[in-house]
């Protein structure tokens, strides 16, 4: 096949300028992919060889060999991996599948200055392509496990790449840098250098689990650069990294920054995450686990398809990615590694989901990232607080199906609330400041903090200065719909059923004021109820208004319309509940519409005026009058009759 040219898709030929032009101060970096890239390389063939005999590569002896040319001012990083066919080369390397990448992009752009490209690129990473930081032209040559002829891509960054198919590439993949000329300034070292590229791979790569290796020069020159490896024969290989899993290190053995390495490794981040945990566990089923918690969340995290799970080695050989059956779902966004002593080599996803002792290895690591995050809560409270920015929404889900762990959930989380406008509250500080005789956790569900400030339902609330928490993830319409305790205290919607604030003292009063009212407005109560009965199950006074005319409330036990809402999203048919027009008896315009309807029944203008306190009613929490244009109509006809 002769050589064809292609052009990059457009992402990754606006990602390649970035990182061409750029933007990212250390340049070492690049190192640390290719070699991430080659490790996971040999990981698939290893798991690839051991499942299908008939591959008949050769995976005696797995490694990353990296060859420095000074003369020619190259540097390759070679593996005899998986590599990759000519159809993959074109798709892997040459588009980005992120489904983010847009979005991304946009931001990038929109950033400007470098401190914030740099971050926004190291939250994203990029891979292969962080090579054009120190390299303007690079080849790479490839051959798949079990095919017979490889491919050869090569592109100066520019837009296009040129692909073709040779007949003697070695198995696995060879990445050649032809190098940009050395620049300290720009903090572009001479990556030909072993002593360099020695401290590259012991800096980001020393816990890889196969050797990295590097050709050691020939004397003279070697020697004089050689350091610590002076004693390696000429010509004889020499291995950088130490291999040894940081996993199954004491935690005093490993730095910081070692284990930090690790996870930018497994999750392709370039910022250190927020924590790092570990586990130990000993007995009948050993195993180990070093997770993390990133410190931002990936721009897929809500998307179906995302790659949730940890790697799971078994007696420190790779075994999968993204091993979902060691993490519920709600904490998707831990990344890290588990190590078991005694599973199969063999084990699929589908045996992994059955196995008991993987259910209760599940458990215990939910467990123990949920009791970290309560640490963090009193140890870091800065850290926390980016936590729950970042990961508080996913978090929640974990209210919906972790009846175990729903008490630890909830202790760890925090909401908006009326008591702050800015800091959010956890409910151990929201049950410290309730009110005496107060016994619920109140709430309003919405879609936006100021929506629901001024809601017709908060006025009592606001009246008496009871603490409302402010709820606008649409998972917690779902959470607090299945009634949680916490501390013993149950949690209330201020927008159902019945308001009942104050002491018994001030209750009794109230009751005698409301019999009074109850007969007054007894006749207009019906009347509306039957009027409005298409729309509404009844018409009552309101014990929960001091400023509005009226208000819809739901039930206490029947399906808020947002909740119905997110149900028919999920394709769950459910029954429309009809809600409850509250009015407030001490409203001129209620007090106006009771004496209308006592002295004219018959009036005209009465039906409208009740749509009207209806369709207001429902405006005011944010919502839709029934029927909108007839709404618009009415208030059109009475407006005009005030000019
Ligand atoms: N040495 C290699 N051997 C085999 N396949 C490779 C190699 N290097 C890259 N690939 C393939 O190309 C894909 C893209 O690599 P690239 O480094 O651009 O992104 P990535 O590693 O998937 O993710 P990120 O951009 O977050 O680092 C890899 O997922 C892998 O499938």
């Amino acid at each position: 096949m002769p050589t064809e040219t292609f052009e990059f898709q457009v992402e990754a030929r606006q990602l390649l300028q970035m990182v061409i032009h750029s933007i990212y101060s250390n340049k070492d970096v690049f190192l640390r992919e290719l070699v991430s890239n080659a490790s996971d390389a040999l990981d698939k063939l290893r798991l690839e060889a051991l499942r299908d005999d008939s591959l008949g590569a050769d995976v005696s002896d797995l490694h990353v060999a990296l060859e420095a040319d000074p003369q020619a001012r190259t540097l390759t990083v070679r593996d005899n991996g998986i590599g990759m066919s000519r159809d993959e080369v074109v798709r892997l390397i040459g588009t980005i599948a992120n489904s983010g990448t847009a979005t991304y992009l946009r931001e990038l752009k929109e950033a400007g200055d470098t401190a914030a490209t740099e971050g926004l690129i190291g939250q994203f990473g990029v891979g292969f392509y962080s090579s054009f930081m120190v390299a303007d032209e690079v080849t790479l040559l490839t051959r798949r496990a079990g095919e017979s002829q490889g491919t050869r891509w090569m592109s100066s960054g520019e837009g296009t790449y040129t692909v073709e198919t040779v007949d003697d590439a070695p198995q696995g993949t060879a990445i050649t840098l032809g190098l940009k000329p050395e620049d300290t300034e720009d903090r572009l070292h001479d990556y030909t250098s072993p002593w360099k590229l020695r401290e590259i791979v012991k800096r980001y790569s020393d816990f890889i689990t196969w050797p990295i290796r590097m050709a050691t020069q020939p004397a003279p020159q070697a020697d004089a650069d050689a350091g610590e490896g002076a004693d390696t024969a000429p010509g004889e290989p020499e291995t950088l990294n130490s291999m040894k899993a940081l996993w199954a290190r004491s935690r005093e053995e490993v730095t910081d920054d070692e284990y930090h390495e690790l996870y930018k490794h497994i999750s392709h981040d370039w910022t250190d995450p927020l924590e790092t945990i570990r586990l130990q566990a000993e007995g009948t089923f050993e195993y180990q686990a070093l997770l993390f918690i990133p410190a931002h969340a990936p721009q897929d995290l809500f998307l179906q398809g995302y790659k949730r799970g940890v790697q799971l080695y078994v007696k420190r050989v790779f075994i999968m990615d993204d091993c979902e059956a060691l993490m519920p779902s709600y904490l998707r966004f831990v990344k890290g590694v588990v190590d078991a002593q005694d599973l199969s080599l063999n084990v699929s996803r589908e045996i992994l989901q059955q196995d008991r002792q993987i259910q209760l290895m599940h458990r215990r690591l939910a467990k123990k990232v949920l009791s970290t995050i309560k640490d963090m809560m009193s140890a870091a409270p800065d850290r926390y607080a980016t936590f729950w920015r970042e990961f508080g929404r996913v978090l929640k889900e974990g209210l919906l199906g972790d009846v175990e762990n729903g008490d630890a959930i909830l202790g760890v989380s925090s909401f908006a609330t009326t008591h702050d406008k800015d800091e959010p509250t956890t409910l151990a500080q929201y049950v410290e400041r309730m009110k005496d005789g107060q016994d619920h956790i109140f709430y309003l569900t919405g879609e936006s903090r100021q929506a629901m400030e001024s809601s017709p339902h908060m006025e009592a609330f606001q009246a008496r200065g009871i603490e409302v928490l402010l709820l606008t993830d649409p998972v917690d319409e779902v959470w607090v719909d299945t009634a949680p305790e916490f501390d013993g205290k149950k949690f209330r919607s201020v927008a159902k059923g019945e308001v009942d604030l104050g002491t018994e003292e001030e209750k009794q009063e109230a009751g005698t004021e409301r019999e009074k009212q109850q007969e007054e407005y007894a006749g207009l109560l019906t009347w509306m109820t039957d009027r409005l009965s298409d729309d509404v199950k009844e018409v009552r006074l309101s014990s929960r208004l001091t400023v509005s005319p009226a208000c819809v409330v739901s039930d206490t036990h029947d399906v808020t319309p947002a909740l119905e809402n997110i149900y028919r999203a999920m394709g769950q048919e459910i029954p429309h509940s009809k809600r409850i027009l509250e009015l407030n008896p001490k409203h001129p315009l209620v007090i106006g519409l009771n004496r209308t309807h006592t002295e004219r029944p018959g009036d005209t203008g009465l039906n409208e005026t009740a749509e009207l306190v209806h369709a207001l009613a429902l405006l005011a929490e944010g919502g839709e009058p029934p029927h909108p244009a007839r709404f618009v109509k009415l208030m059109a006809d009475r407006l005009e009759r005030t000019l």
